[in-house]
């Protein structure tokens, strides 16, 4: 299990990270979300010793993570870090022997890697002579080299096409169900919501929300559709209840200090109702509201 305690970052005036809590146990995948800035990176690199921590501590199995265990944790950095003009076989298998596999076992592991990842084609080539997103593919490959403990990753989805988002996200599965702890930030959420077990939500170098993409829609006040007969705009003048969505004769609605029976009676006083039922919010619905909350009550 892999554990962050209450991490602090600064760099010069700005705190990067204020006090940052996450676990990501065996078998889970875990999404990082918030917005540019908020600290994702500054995290995963202090988890990783790349950068040293102001406060608090990085934990494996309940004890701080040493160089030993660093070295068996897979990373994928955001200035990613393989070498262009080298072949693409030839640098996975480096980092595999560095991580102290023998020559044939990283042979076996990188051929595997790069089948399961669809870019077999290119072992041979250099990784500068493969697109952007065939590049990333390699980088997560090399993420995964030294038969990692845990997954470490900045935005493996990012630039990627929807098959290579398939394959990636597969893999990712693949190594928690055998027990390899994950964790991965993206600006995806439809993804995150896709593939992981729990989201950590961060705003301003801590953590806003955390849970399961069904946990964290029922921390929402309820958010219900409602078609009507009629038009659906009085229910702009209504106190006590948000519009999120409205068009013609159906709305979306937080539902705030209103019951949905004071919904329903109110609609039917002014005509029929066609529908009436729990609205599932998105994650980035989700994301939108916990961060602009959080960034409410910081401010006032
Ligand atoms: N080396 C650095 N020197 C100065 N400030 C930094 C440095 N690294 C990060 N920061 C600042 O720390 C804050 C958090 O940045 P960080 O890169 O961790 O955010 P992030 O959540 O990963 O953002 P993004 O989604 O844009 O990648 C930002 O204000 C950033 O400008």
């Amino acid at each position: 299990m892999l554990e962050v305690r209450h991490l602090v970052r600064r760099f010069g005036a700005v705190t990067a990270v204020e006090d940052m809590s996450l676990t990501v146990r065996r078998g889970e995948v875990v999404g990082f979300v918030g917005a540019n800035g908020s600290g994702k990176t500054t995290t995963m690199r202090m988890i990783m010793g790349v950068l040293a921590p102001h406060g608090g501590e990085v934990l494996w199995d309940s004890r701080p993570v040493d160089a030993a265990v660093r070295r068996r944790l897979g990373y994928l950095p955001e200035e990613r870090g393989l070498y262009p003009k080298q072949a693409v076989a030839d640098q996975l298998v480096y980092l595999g022997r560095l991580a102290g596999s023998s020559r044939s076992q990283a042979r076996q592991t990188a051929a595997r890697l790069l089948e399961e990842l669809g870019i077999e084609e290119y072992a041979r080539s250099p990784l500068e002579s493969l697109s952007l997103g065939n590049q990333q593919r390699v980088q997560v490959a090399a993420a995964s080299m030294s038969r990692p403990v845990a997954l470490v990753l900045d935005e493996p989805f990012s630039g990627l096409d929807p098959q290579a988002v398939d394959q990636m996200a597969q893999m990712l599965r693949r190594d928690a169900d055998r027990g390899v702890p994950v964790l991965f930030s993206s600006h995806q959420l439809d993804l995150v919501e896709r593939l992981c077990d729990r989201v950590v939500v961060v705003d301003q170098g801590r953590v806003v929300a955390e849970g399961t993409p069904g946990q964290l829609r029922g921390e929402q006040d309820p958010v219900v559709l409602i078609r009507l007969e009629g038009d659906a705009g009085w229910l702009r003048d209504e106190p006590g209840i948000e519009i999120r969505d409205i068009e013609g004769r159906q709305a979306v609605v937080r539902l705030g200090s209103w019951t949905t029976t004071d919904l329903l009676r109110a609609a039917l006083s002014r005509g029929g109702v066609h529908e009436l039922r729990p609205w599932q919010p998105s994650l980035a619905e989700i994301f939108r509201e916990v961060v602009s909350d959080a960034s409410g009550t910081k401010d006032g």
